[in-house]
């Protein structure tokens, strides 16, 4: 049984991991100018700015910021990178009642005879196709797709027979059939084939989303994903880590894979010739320690792989969450510890080259402050996003290639519009416009992804919206 917000303790959760070390912060700060491969203890130190007293000394973060931004400019150079994508979420039906997320909405209100409204929704293979075509008419080139764990979703068909055939299939294995839900999501595989228009890469199938793929069977991963990248799949979204020490795991979310079942996957993924990404969700009850582990767990598997492509610290959104609502948290991570998440990153993970800020969890000021520590790439345009606004986060739901030209620019970096795969770049003379567009997908001739009205009314929605 998951434990709920309301049983736990927030002066007591029992960690076994603290952020205490025998290194110093000045040897950790040397190491790093050095670009010596740094050690968990000392990124510890780095991102306490010494464990031996308590806060954060301002000082020394600024020398761990400088050494980062030292390190992103030799390892990456002075470009800033973005994507035209889509964010296509296709149900928020999930039962794993993770305690940092309020995205999901529990399945039985989807079902056929629950008479309520609710706020979720789930969408079909056709009404994911059309969400991606106008996508890609207007220029998008990547689909990123990740999903609550519909209790009706399965791989094929032959995974509906395989979990239809357990007794108490809802208990034993989290599935009943698409027949009992008001809107059938289809498989994976068909939901895979319809976002997968003519040449778009799609970004899809977390960890968390493959196990759920495979859930009562013995399948492996990676056959998982071969079939998934048969059926249209490119590369995986490396969400779902949260933070890799199962300590942490247990309290924010016990219904969850476990830590190696994290890594099993992502090797899955990459041994079935995708791409992956990597991320960490911190900023919660997790302490530096544990960070520093997370880091070290992603750094071992990229040594292994080689297959991940890019990493993103995804600092916790916190107002609607059932964590800060029940008091187990008070907030999510300061600015300093946002600034030393992304800093450290980039010194420790010194196999991984490009490291994303957000600005859907930083907002625009904050993101382009993390671009001098350690940060090369400004993530992508998204046209909507659910997960973070639903957690309460206000930073809106679009950038515009002339907003990134813009932003990019006013820190005297040089934009490039990227592939998903960062194979293809061009790099954008600011000189030569605006308007801004995408020129790498399949119907991209730059023209901006959205008219002037459309903007405007966006605009005028998002301030209606605050009122
Ligand atoms: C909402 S899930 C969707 C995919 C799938 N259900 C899964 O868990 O892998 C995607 C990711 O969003 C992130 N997320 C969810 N709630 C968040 C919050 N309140 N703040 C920051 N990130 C959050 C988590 O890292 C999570 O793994
Ligand atoms: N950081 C966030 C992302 N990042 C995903 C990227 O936009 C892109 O899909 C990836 O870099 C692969 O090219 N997406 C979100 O929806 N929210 C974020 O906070
Ligand atoms: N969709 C995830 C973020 C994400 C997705 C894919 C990535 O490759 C990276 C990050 C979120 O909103 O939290
Ligand atoms: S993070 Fe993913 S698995 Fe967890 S509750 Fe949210 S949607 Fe479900």
């Amino acid at each position: 049984m998951t434990r709920s917000a309301a049983d736990l303790d927030p002066d007591d959760l029992g960690f076994e991991h603290t952020p205490e070390t025998d290194q110093s912060f000045e040897n950790a700060l040397a190491k790093a100018r050095d670009g010596v491969r740094l050690t968990v203890d000392d990124a510890v130190e780095l991102l306490t700015t010494g464990s031996d007293a308590p806060g954060i000394d301002r000082e020394r973060k600024e020398a761990v910021l400088e050494a980062a931004d030292r390190r992103r400019a030799e390892v990456v150079g002075d470009e800033v990178t973005f994507v035209a994508n889509v964010n296509n979420n296709v149900t928020t039906a999930c039962n794993t009642g993770c305690l940092f997320c309020n995205f999901k909405d529990t399945a039985h209100q989807f079902e056929a005879d629950y008479d309520d409204q609710h706020a979720g929704f789930t969408k079909t293979p056709a009404e994911s196709r059309a969400v991606v075509e106008a996508a890609v008419e207007r220029g998008v080139y990547e689909v990123c797709s990740v999903s609550g764990l519909h209790p009706g979703f399965a791989l094929n068909d032959e995974h509906h027979e395989i979990l239809a055939g357990y007794d108490d299939a809802a208990k034993a294995v989290n599935y009943k059939p698409p027949a009992a839900y008001a809107t059938d999501p289809g498989t994976y595989v068909e939901q895979i084939e319809a976002m997968s228009v003519d040449g778009v890469h799609l970004h899809s199938m977390t960890p968390e989303e493959a196990y759920h793929a495979r859930r009562g069977t013995d399948w492996s991963y990676e056959a998982v994903y071969r079939e998934l990248a048969d059926a249209g799949l490119d590369s995986a979204p490396g969400t779902a880590a949260e933070v890799l020490v199962d300590e942490v795991r247990d309290v924010i979310c016990p219904g969850k894979i476990d830590s190696q079942g994290w890594v099993d996957a992502m090797e899955g993924a990459m041994a079935a010739g995708l791409d992956t990404t990597a991320t960490i969700m911190y900023g919660h009850v997790d302490n530096e320690m544990h960070r520093a582990l997370h880091l070290r767990e992603v750094r071992d598997l990229q040594d292994r792989t080689g297959g991940i492509t890019e990493f993103v610290p995804l600092s916790f959104v916190h107002e609607r969450t059932p964590l800060y609502e029940h008091g187990v948290v008070s907030g999510g991570a300061s600015d300093a510890e946002d600034e030393l998440m992304i800093a450290v990153s980039r010194l420790f993970l010194d196999n991984i080259e490009n490291v994303q800020t957000s600005w859907v969890k930083y907002g625009d000021a904050k993101a382009l402050k993390t671009l001098s520590c350690g940060a090369n790439d400004f993530m992508g345009t998204i046209l909507s996003e659910e997960i973070t606004k639903r957690a309460g986060g206000s930073f809106g739901e679009f950038r515009s290639f002339d907003d990134y030209v813009d932003l990019i620019t006013s820190v005297g970096r040089v934009p490039v519009e990227r592939s998903t795969d960062y194979r293809q770049r061009r790099r954008i003379d600011p000189d030569d416009g605006p308007p801004f567009g995408p020129t790498l997908g399949p119907q991209a001739d730059g023209t901006p992804l959205l008219s002037e009205r459309e903007r405007a009314e966006r605009a005028g929605e998002a301030a209606t919206a605050d009122d």
